[in-house]
């Protein structure tokens, strides 16, 4: 098995507000990328439906998917890149950093005839990487050391 083109891509910045869609209108939430993490994507890394692994701060890793393009159902004017992690946070976590490596490719990005179908679509991915995320190669990644923290350097 080989990684698709341009994987696995690593890459930190801050988490900025969107359209507020994520949460309101889908029921899925997605940390939105500052502009310049979206314009240093490599050329090869497509847009599209990805999965992987992401971090905020210097907190646990965990898994997520993630959406690149201009999410063609809004017709967005701007190319975002957008993490829903797979995990309920009890709070938000705008203006934090948000660390991510992008593992797999699952699928292009699509228009849906309705809102339901959209939803329904992204809930497969979430399943489709769920598994996906625990091969080994994939699960290697987690603790690769972009994602180490010097909390144990601490030690008093
Ligand atoms: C796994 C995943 C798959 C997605 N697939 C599509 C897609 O195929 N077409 C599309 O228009 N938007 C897709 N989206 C993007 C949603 O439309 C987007 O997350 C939503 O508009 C929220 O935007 P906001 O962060 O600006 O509120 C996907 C999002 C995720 C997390
Ligand atoms: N599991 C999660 N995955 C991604 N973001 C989450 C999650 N739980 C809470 N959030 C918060 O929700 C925000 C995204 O919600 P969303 O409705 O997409 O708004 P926006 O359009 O501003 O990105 C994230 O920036 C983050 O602060
Ligand atoms: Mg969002």
């Amino acid at each position: 098995m080989t990684f698709s083109k341009g994987l696995p891509h690593f890459a930190s910045g801050i988490v900025v507000k969107g359209f507020g869609r994520g949460s309101k209108e889908l029921g899925i939430p997605t940390a939105n990328f500052e502009p310049h993490i979206v314009k240093e994507l490599p050329e090869e890394v497509g847009t599209g439906i990805y999965f992987g692994w992401a971090q905020i701060d210097e907190g646990t890793v965990h898994k997520m998917v993630m959406s690149v393009g201009w999410n063609p159902y809004f017709k967005n004017v701007e190319k975002s890149m957008e993490t829903h992690i797979l995990t309920k946070f009890s709070q938000d976590f705008y203006g934090r950093n948000l660390r991510v490596c992008m593992v797999g490719y699952l699928r292009p990005e699509k228009d849906f005839t309705s809102l339901d179908a959209l939803v329904k679509q992204i809930y497969e991915d979430i399943s489709v990487a769920e598994k996906e995320l625990e091969e080994p190669v994939y699960l290697k990644l987690k603790s690769h050391k972009f994602f180490c923290t010097d909390k144990d350097d601490v030690k008093s």
